[in-house]
């Protein structure tokens, strides 16, 4: 296939991409109006429902069709033992509901993130927020855009005029939330200006690329979080990293995310680490 002619595929797949993602959305908008069938996951606070199984299954039959030969990442899939690895295919990386304890509560941060990736590099990302109907679109190269119009990242490179955003993770034992808050406390006592924490880690990166927060850490999100995310605010004129500084790794459950090199530096120079096993641990991956 010449270049050309991947350009062109990958643009279709990108509107394809958009479709899918406002269909999934009407799904959960209509899931989120009736009873929820909660149960659990990884720890008791890591929450799923049946809409975010039927939403997958909407999503990946619906990409299968048009791709046969791609493959799929999906989080719920991969829940049930489905393989987290990422090679030179075309590759479509899916949470279908993120933020479902969001969900489950009717608290109104929910998104729909679809991430696409070939020859192991993150081609484009797409992120429905449900319940406001705002759609974050991205593509290598070509600009990151919210509801069409082109955004970017904030400039700001002092800690003391930054809004951080971070994630919780599913871990909740006394080691992890000790850890947890003394990264917290650090940036408090920066002093930031805030922290926020808003329950879906893609609504909250993609925060970052509107320049409406100026960092985003995390350990103990997954590929499906980061994948859509990082082409947005990379598009968007940020940066995308590991917590230890080095490349984003983007199976090592960790991520620093920021408008300016400067501020996602500092970040990653405060940070305590909180180890998560990777996703692709059961392919054998060790790092
Ligand atoms: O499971 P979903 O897809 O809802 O993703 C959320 C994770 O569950 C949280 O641990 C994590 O902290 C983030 O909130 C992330 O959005
Ligand atoms: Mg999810
Ligand atoms: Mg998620």
């Amino acid at each position: 296939m010449t270049a050309l002619d991947c350009n062109k595929c990958w643009a279709e797949c990108l509107d394809v991409a958009v479709e899918v993602a406002l269909k999934a959305g009407k799904l959960v908008q209509v899931a989120a109006k009736q009873e929820k069938n909660v149960s659990t996951k990884s720890t008791p606070t890591d929450l799923v429902t049946e809409a975010d199984q039927q939403v997958e299954d909407l999503i990946i039959s619906t990409l299968r069709d048009r791709f046969p030969s791609h493959k799929f990442i999906g989080e719920e899939a991969s829940a049930a033992g489905g393989k987290c690895l990422l090679t030179d295919c075309p590759t479509w990386i899916i949470d279908p509901i993120d933020g479902t304890c969001n969900f489950v509560h009717s608290f109104p941060m929910v998104a729909v993130s679809i991430g696409f990736a070939v020859n192991n590099e993150l081609e484009f990302g797409v992120i429905y927020h449900c319940f406001d109907g705002t759609l974050y679109t991205a593509r290598k190269g070509h600009g990151a855009f919210c509801n069409g119009i082109r955004i970017h990242v904030s400039k700001e490179k002092d800690v003391s005029k930054a809004l951080i955003l971070t994630e919780i993770g599913a871990k909740r034992d006394q080691d992890t939330l000790n850890i947890f808050s003394g990264n917290i406390m650090k940036f408090l006592s920066a002093p930031a200006h805030g922290i926020r924490i808003i329950g879906s880690s893609t609504l909250a990166l993609c925060l970052i690329a509107t320049g409406s927060a100026e960092a985003y850490y995390q350990y103990g999100l997954h590929c499906w979080d980061i994948a859509a995310a990082a082409v947005i605010i990379r598009e968007a004129g940020g940066v995308v990293m590991d917590t230890s500084g080095g490349p984003l790794d983007l199976m090592s459950r960790r991520v620093v995310a920021a408008g300016t090199n400067e501020m996602a530096n500092y970040i990653v120079h405060q940070l305590q680490p909180i180890n998560y096993e990777r996703d692709d641990i059961d392919q054998g991956v060790q790092k």
